[in-house]
């Protein structure tokens, strides 16, 4: 497998002791991880175990947070990563009343306003409709849309400003098997062609197969931190799944083992 780390900054991402508390609940209890540079890391787990906390605070938006979070090499939300950091929320971010292309110009020039930038724009906003496969709905009202329409028309959104690191919340939630490919081979052509760095959430476990990287998470903490080939190998199974739930009974099994 490639090494996607060679040459650049090692780590996209750097936590360390990252604590989160929502309400009265500590949602993240001191995670220490790393993100590296390049490539595709899976962070999968269960639903509820805190993957959007997580990333809502890699893009800077999670309150109360506690212990340090880098991204980028600067501290997570810092002003100057607002152009290179992507986010796509599991909720479409988009605009009903306007059509795809108007829904990126908007965003578009948000992004780079002025005159000057109108070209720039113009091309931005081709290709990331391009990108997205959607160059035959440019024109259609997004309330028209299918639901995984809407969703592409939010990643194409994420992708006018070229970003470093692309975060995803579960982007293909919903989605039927051919546009889930569809949107893997793109993931996996931005990672290559790009260089671009991606975060991506799942619950579907076989999801994690196609990630070069993954961080498998339960119950607010990191329970392993490794590649799909290494997790198989390291606890003797033949999928991710089987691995996952092999590291939950150790985990376990730890728990009740008085020292
Ligand atoms: N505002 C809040 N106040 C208290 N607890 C919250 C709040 N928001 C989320 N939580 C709790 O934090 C935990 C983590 O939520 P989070 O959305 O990060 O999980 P997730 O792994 O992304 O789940 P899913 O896969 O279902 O999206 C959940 O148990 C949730 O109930």
């Amino acid at each position: 497998m490639m090494n996607y780390a060679a040459g650049a900054r090692a780590n996209a991402v750097e936590a360390r002791a990252l604590t989160v508390v929502r309400g009265d609940r500590t949602v993240l209890r001191g995670l220490d991880f790393t993100v590296g540079t390049g490539g595709i890391t899976g962070l999968l787990g269960p639903s509820g175990c805190g993957k959007s906390t997580l990333m809502r605070a890699v893009v800077g938006t999670q309150a109360r947070t506690t212990g340090t979070l880098d991204v980028l090499g600067r501290p997570a939300g810092h002003p100057a990563l607002r152009a290179r950091v992507g986010y796509v929320t599991q909720a479409p971010s988009v605009y009903s009343d306007l059509t795809v292309r108007q829904n990126l110009d908007y965003f578009a020039s948000v992004l780079h306003p002025g005159r000057a930038h109108r070209d720039a724009r113009h091309e931005a906003v081709t290709r990331a409709v391009r990108d997205v496969d959607l160059a035959d709905h440019a024109d259609a009202l997004a309330k028209n849309l299918s639901g995984g329409q809407r969703s592409r028309v939010s990643l194409a959104v994420a992708l006018l400003g070229t970003p470093e690191l692309l975060v995803l919340d579960e982007p293909t939630v919903g989605l039927d098997p051919v546009l889930r490919r569809d949107l893997w081979d793109l993931f996996h052509a931005l990672a290559a062609d790009r260089g671009t760095t991606i975060l991506i959430s799942s619950h579907v476990m076989d999801e994690a197969e196609r990630c070069h990287r993954l961080l498998l998470m339960r119950d607010g903490s990191v329970l392993a931190d490794d590649s799909p080939d290494a997790l198989r190998a390291r606890t003797g199974s033949d999928t991710v799944e089987q691995a996952f739930l092999h590291l939950v009974d150790e985990a376990a099994t730890r728990q009740e083992t008085p020292r």
